[in-house]
């Protein structure tokens, strides 16, 4: 196995400036803006061609955290705010969980738990296998945080609001992300079941010109150009090679190179090809967004993708059977005990160094 060692502007409107005047547009992409614009029109009187705004700072502000798909620090900071005083602790890891994967967060102790609805601000999960649930609590003598339930981008979020949680988690005070997915394994060394750390990822979304970090930079967040060469901890993937060493699960366990597409669909054979000739050892549908979202705030990324099915790259091959989300639930089931272990003792040995 090969041997590893591994920093805060945010968007505060979209790309278009939609947000943050009062300028009469409606377009929202959630269907909920044109009522909303219309309503707000009425209110308003025309002055010299301009729409004037009669409504509270306050109000306008709730209005375009409603429509808009980028959250301003303030609106970050009071989520981070309800959850931390919510709680009554300020965790300092934060784990998300991937699709059947929620088990991660069922090992948290002293769990305080709030549903995504009740969180204001916040999304809500649409996909089987993700709960939608924070909890907050104990674990291994950490304080923890963890998403039963992820925001992809095909559930109709835009990135920076998959990702948004991510900063939620900043501002709580987490200093570490883990990341977890379910993926397929392109990389014909793999098998089902098996566990890839991650080490480098390739931004498929980001080729097509998309990015979390889209817009106006807030540099409460981080930087405008951030580097990712360093984005996964080496340390942090030594440690797990060593857990997963002694757990005796070394055979099962790689470290490799992940990729994200916009999904919902699983990939074609010509696409696994292109995947695998750029590098690419297992794809999925998350993950990169919040790895980007992380290192712009400066947190410790740990993340590992768990095989749930083996990806052909050849046509021979088509045989085999097609993906399906039930198998990849199934498979992540049936590794959950392993996968809780890998995750405990790794916040037990961050706890242990602090
Ligand atoms: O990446 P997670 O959330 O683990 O889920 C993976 O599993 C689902 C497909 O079965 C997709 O959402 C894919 O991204
Ligand atoms: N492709 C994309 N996403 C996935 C897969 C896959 O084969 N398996 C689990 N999530």
């Amino acid at each position: 196995m090969t041997g590893y060692n591994a920093k805060g502007d945010m968007a505060t409107s979209n790309g278009n400036h939609r947000n943050g005047h009062c300028n009469g547009s409606s377009s929202n992409g959630n269907g909920t803006g044109d009522r909303q614009a219309d309503d707000l029109a009425q209110e308003n009187q025309t002055n010299n061609g301009k729409i004037q705004c009669s409504l509270t700072p306050e109000e306008l502000r709730a209005l375009r955290v409603l429509n808009e798909d980028t959250y301003p620090y303030e609106v970050i900071q009071e989520i981070a705010d309800f959850i931390v005083k919510g709680a009554g602790m300020r965790p300092k890891i934060g784990i998300i969980c991937g699709s059947g994967l929620g088990s991660l967060a069922d090992i948290i102790t002293d769990a305080k738990i709030f549903e995504y609805e009740k969180i204001p601000n916040f999304p809500v999960s649409t996909v089987e296998g993700h709960a939608g649930k924070l909890v907050v609590g104990h674990l291994e003598g950490a304080i923890v945080m963890a998403m039963q339930g992820r925001f992809h981008f095909y559930e109709g979020y835009p990135l920076a609001k998959c990702s948004m949680p991510v900063r939620v988690m900043k501002l709580c005070g987490v200093e570490y992300l883990f990341a977890t997915n379910a993926a397929g394994g392109i990389n014909p060394k793999y098998a089902v079941g098996d566990i890839m750390l991650m080490h480098d990822h390739v931004n498929m979304l980001g080729f097509a010109g998309n990015s979390p970090l889209q817009g106006p930079n807030d540099p409460r967040f981080g930087p405008r150009f951030p580097a990712l060469v360093n984005s996964y901890n080496k340390d942090l993937i030594n440690k797990a090679l060593e857990i997963g060493k002694s757990m005796g699960i070394e055979s099962n366990m790689h470290v490799g190179v992940y990729s994200c597409l916009g999904g919902p669909t699983y990939e074609t054979i010509a696409e696994l090809k292109a995947l695998r000739m750029m590098g690419v050892d297992a794809v999925g549908m998350s993950t990169v967004h919040e790895v980007i979202t992380a290192r712009h705030c400066d947190m410790k990324v740990f993340a590992f993708s768990l095989i749930t099915n083996k990806c052909s790259t050849e046509y021979s091959d088509m045989k085999d059977e097609e993906a399906t989300h039930e198998e990849v639930m199934s498979v992540a089931k049936n590794r959950q005990k392993a996968c809780c272990e890998l995750v405990a003792r790794l916040v037990r040995e961050i706890q242990a160094e602090s």
